[in-house]
This record gives C-alpha cells, structure tokens and sequence, in this order.
C-alpha cells in the first residue's frame, strides 16, 4: 500500500484537505496519516475509525501534552529514544510537534550522542521496520526494493553501510539508527516533509565478531564483502536509485574510509549527492572556525591548524580550510603548508608510501620534522606551535594534557576542537581543555557539552556538528530542485551559517547560533545554497523572492490537516 505526499507542506496547502483512498484500522497504521485520537468525529465516521479509538476527541497540543509526559517517565537517554522512536513510527506528525516543543532537550535523543547507543543495541531494542534494508543477498531484487518504498516522491535519501558509525566503527545493521536520526533532523531543521525522506541501509555484512555471534542480531550473518562486489554492489544500488527518484539528494553517510571518498569521487558528477562526514563536516567546521578568528580578532590566513585523524572528516575539513586561506590571499601552496595532518603513523609527510590520494594532497615536506625528537603530536604542537587543534580520530583521550598546555604556551588564545562521536570518544572534555588553558581557549566540540565554568567564568560550549548544515543545504536544493551539489554550494552553506553566528553578528557571544535557532538557520543555509546552485548553473535561474517563496512552501510544519475520503 503506498502512502503517497500526503502530507506535503506550503501554507496553502496545509489549509486545504487532503483527499485520503484510505479507512479503518490500516489508516490508523500509517505513521504519515494517522492522528490517533485527533481525528475529528466527521473524520471517525467517513474512515470507518468509530469504536477503533478513545471517545474523546484531543488537538495536537493535548497529545503532545501526554507524549511529553510519558517521555519524562523514561529513567535513562535510551529509553526515551525508545520512547520518541515508537511515536515516529505510530504518528510521524505528533512525533515532529514534540521534537519542535522541546528542539534543544530532545536532540541529544534522537541524535548525537544517545543515537551512538541505539546503534549498538538496535536489534536489541528494535519495534518496528523503517526505510530500507537493501542486503547483498537481495542485490538481484533491487529495483523491486526500491518500487515497495512506500513513499512515492522521495526527495532526501541518507543512506549508509554501518561500517564507521560515528567513533563506534562497525555496527553492521545497526547503522541504521544513524539515516533515521538524520533525516528526522533534515524534517525538524530544515523543513523537509517526512513524506519525502527515506533513509537506506545496505547490509554487505560486517566484520564485528560480537554481533555476527549475537544471536539477537537482525542483520546479514556474514563477513563484509570484498572490494569488488562492493563496487559493484554499489554501482548498481546508485543505478537503481536514479532510476527510481532521478532527482533525489543522496546523502552518503558513515562510511568507511576506503569508501568514503572515493565513492564521493565516483558519483558527485553523476547524481545530486554528498558526503556528509567530509563535506558537511567541513562547512560547519569553517564555519566555526571563522567565528573564532573573528573572536580572536584574527583571520583564517594567520592560523596554523594542527589534526589528529587524517580520515574522511580531517582531509575533507582540511581541504576547506585550504578554500577559505586562498580566499583571504594565501597563495594553495602556502595555505597547505599551514595545516598539518596526524594520523596513525605520526605526521604525515609527503614521504610515507601507503598514504591515500586524499592524504597524500595534505602530507608536509620531511624536512619539516628535522630536529624534533619524533613526529607525535606533541612533536607537531612543540615544532610548529599551531594555533587551531581539531580532533576527529574517533578516540577518546588524545588530547592530553600535556599536548593542550603545550598548545596553550605557543597561543594565547587557541581554538580546540575535539570533533569526534559520541561523547565517550571526545579527544578531550571542554572541562579538561578550559581548565588546562586558565579558561583561554574557545572550544567546540562534536557532541553535546554543558557550559564549563572556570576561575567564576562560564563558558557555552558550542556543538561543532554537520547536524548544522546537512538540513539547511538539503532544503536549499529541494527548494530549487538543484541536479548536483558543487563545492560553491558547500561554501555558501558555510558561509551562510558563519554569518549567523553570533560571534559573527555582534563580536561576542557563542561561536555557532543556538540550537534552538536552527530552523531559521537552515532556511538562511538553504537560501545561499539555492542561489549558488542557480549560479553554479545546476538550478533553474531564478530571482530572490521566488528562491525565498520556494524555501517557504517547502517548509513542511507538523500540523494536521483535515482528510476527506477519496474512492479507493
Ligand atoms: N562533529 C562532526 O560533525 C563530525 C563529523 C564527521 C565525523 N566526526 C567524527 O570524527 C571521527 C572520525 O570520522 P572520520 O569519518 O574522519 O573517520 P575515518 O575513519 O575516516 O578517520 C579517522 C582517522 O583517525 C585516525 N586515527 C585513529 N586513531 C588514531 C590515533 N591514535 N592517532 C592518530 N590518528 C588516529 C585513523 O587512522 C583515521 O585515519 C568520528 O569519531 C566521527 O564521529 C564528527
Ligand atoms: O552524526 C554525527 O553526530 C556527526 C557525524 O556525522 C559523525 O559521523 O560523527
Ligand atoms: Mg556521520
């Protein structure tokens, strides 16, 4: 049965009624139609629904009313995402009104980091089906796959392979919780109708021993597949996605780093799509970072940038600093030199044979490393005294104290930047690093911190997370209908959400707007993309109030509208 856009949005839409082929207890099963006890009692007696609910009839505001009340019983963080989860599932309208009343508490539920532990216990704790599981077994299904979606006009699909959820690595099927906790964000951020998202998970195994021996485990009961027939896998899941929706925007998400950027590679010039741990990563990282020179009153060109984890989040944040430096006058060659990658085997130098193409671009001159005593970290930090430190290698604890307060001596005013997910594998805690920096640096980290306070002084800790700007370029290129996302739209993006940061506004405050404030900082995000995309010529021209007019109608609201009863 397909449960067709129904609920898509634009104001004047939202007023009319909604024709519905549809009654009885299978109406009340469609998390997209149903409204449990809101349906009015016209509506109960033309759907066949008299006898099948609670006599009284409720508004939004009174359910939403007990769904917040049961969710303050849940006694822990993975209870209440329970908790949210079955109501998405049971009423997606009632479920996207409770997340728009309590944005700020409830994301750290239905995302980073909680959604980290869902991943981990998802067939332990999983109720209903979502989306699609696309596995390797089925490849030869897949276009039949793709038509039992249930939604016809899928505009957003994230979609990922489970093999690096965020700091946690492979979690096979699991991963699935992370596509769910995305697209509600593109819906309660940026505006996209539920109606129009589907997250995708394709199942080619996983090598995680714990689960392949947990009886419980809902997955393919298999090895990872070998490179081959993943490309091939791959290629034909693309194929079968331009098929089915030719103008979607896929978002490819937690992958692996042997996949990550080279399926990137492979497909951006084919369909509308993007990575979101390299790309969106890096608009919000630029974005911060541009904030904090403006605090600093400093600009990109005169920061040196030292990383920990020259995976698909360093290069791709890396590659963006490098963007903005020659924006500011850098010449590429100078910019480059600023910036220095560690990973695994220390510093990476243009010398070391095994390295990526992506990292390769990145690697130092050798002879930078004469005379130090080693190529660690705290070789880098001693030997070049940068002024910007980020961490994204997904392992807690890597910025030690020592590496900080040797930081803290070469700069007065260093920005730190523990990037990685979830909490539990932060490089350090806002705590440690305002506390080994007499309050001196401005920090911003990848999950969710409370304030720190030292020596009387409390510091905001802003939530460095693409979660800033994957909704607002998702509803820029629905808005515009753009075929391909450029790297200009990605800049724009960045920019855009800079410029929205109070730091920015006012010379004070926070380094990224509040949380709070995300939907109007989604549509100012999806208005640069939308104009960059006309300019990039990937989007029908247009003039700015059409481009505003668009973001506006497609800004999907949770509000029910009536139904009349369609023939079947
Ligand atoms: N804040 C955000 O919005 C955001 C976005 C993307 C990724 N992340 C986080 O960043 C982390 C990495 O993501 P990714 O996609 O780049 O993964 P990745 O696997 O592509 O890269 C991680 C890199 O860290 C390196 N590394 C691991 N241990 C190390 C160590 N001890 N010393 C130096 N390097 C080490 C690995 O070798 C690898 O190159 C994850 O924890 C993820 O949650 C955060
Ligand atoms: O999912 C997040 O919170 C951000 C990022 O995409 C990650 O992989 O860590
Ligand atoms: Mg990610």
């Amino acid at each position: 049965m397909k449960q067709t856009d129904q609920t898509q949005s634009s104001t004047r839409a939202r007023k009319r009624p909604l024709y519905i082929p549809y009654a009885g207890p299978s109406l009340l099963e469609m998390p997209l139609l149903n409204k449990g006890n809101a349906f009015s009692l016209e509506e109960r007696r033309a759907f066949n629904l008299i006898g099948l609910l609670p006599q009284n009839v409720e508004t939004i505001e009174e359910q939403a009313e007990r769904a917040y009340h049961q969710y303050q019983q849940c006694q822990n963080d993975l209870d209440r995402h329970i908790t949210l989860r079955a109501i998405q599932d049971d009423n997606e309208t009632l479920f996207f009104r409770l997340l728009e009343d309590h944005l700020e508490e409830m994301l750290p539920i239905i995302y980073t980091p909680t959604v980290g532990q869902a991943c981990e216990e998802f067939s332990n704790i999983y109720r209903n089906h979502r989306g699609l599981f696309i596995s390797y077994p089925d490849r030869e299904h897949m276009d039949d796959i793709l038509r039992s979606a249930t939604k016809d006009n899928v505009r957003v699909i994230v979609v990922t392979d489970g093999e690096r959820i965020l700091g946690l690595g492979d979690q096979g099927i699991g991963g699935m919780s992370i596509p769910i906790g995305k697209l509600s964000l593109y819906t309660a951020c940026g505006g996209i109708s539920p109606a129009n998202t589907l997250p995708i998970m394709l199942d080619v195994g996983t090598n995680n021993q714990a689960l392949l021996d947990d009886p419980r485990y809902m997955g393919w009961r298999h090895e990872r597949i070998g490179q081959d027939e993943y490309d091939a896998f791959l290629e034909q899941f693309i194929q079968a996605v331009r098929r089915r929706w030719p103008n979607v925007l896929l978002q490819f998400e937690d992958f692996a780093q042997t996949n990550a950027m080279p399926l990137l590679e492979r497909y951006r010039d084919e369909l509308c799509c993007f990575n979101d741990d390299i790309q969106g990563t890096a608009g919000v990282c630029v974005a911060t970072l541009l904030a904090a020179c403006k605090a600093k009153g400093e600009g990109m060109k005169d920061q040196k940038v030292a990383f920990v984890g020259a995976g698909s989040a360093g290069c791709g944040i890396a590659e963006q600093i490098v963007v903005a430096m020659t924006e500011e006058g850098l010449s590429e060659a100078e910019a480059r030199q600023r910036l220095f990658m560690v990973d695994r085997p220390g510093l990476l130098t243009a010398d070391m044979g095994d390295l990526y193409d992506f990292q390769a671009r990145l690697a130092q001159d050798p002879a930078i490393t004469r005379g130090w005593a080693g190529n660690t970290l705290v070789d880098v930090v001693r030997g070049v005294q940068p002024t910007v430190l980020i961490g994204v290698s997904g392992q807690r604890g890597l910025f030690t104290e020592d590496v900080i307060r040797l930081l803290y001596a070469g700069c007065a005013r260093p920005v730190v930047m523990p990037l990685s997910n979830p909490t539990s594998r932060v490089e350090a805690t806002p705590e440690e690093v305002l506390n080994w920096t007499e309050g001196q640096a401005l920090v911003a980290t990848g999950s969710p911190f409370a304030p720190v306070t030292v020596n009387g002084q409390t510091h905001a800790i802003a939530q460095c997370n693409n979660a800033y700007i994957f909704p607002g370029i998702g509803l820029g290129v629905v808005a515009v209908r753009a075929n391909r996302v450029t790297d200009g739209m990605l800049m724009a993006a960045s920019r855009a959400l800079a410029n929205e940061a109070p730091t920015v506004k006012t010379g004070k405050g926070p380094l990224l707007p509040a949380l709070g404030d995300i939907r109007a900082v989604s549509m100012a995000i999806a208005f640069a993309v939308a104009r960059q995309a006309q300019a990039d010529g990937v989007a029908l021209q247009s003039d700015d109030d059409t481009i505003r007019a668009a973001i506006e109608r497609n800004f999907w609201e949770p509000r029910y509208r009536s139904y009349r009863r369609r023939s079947f």
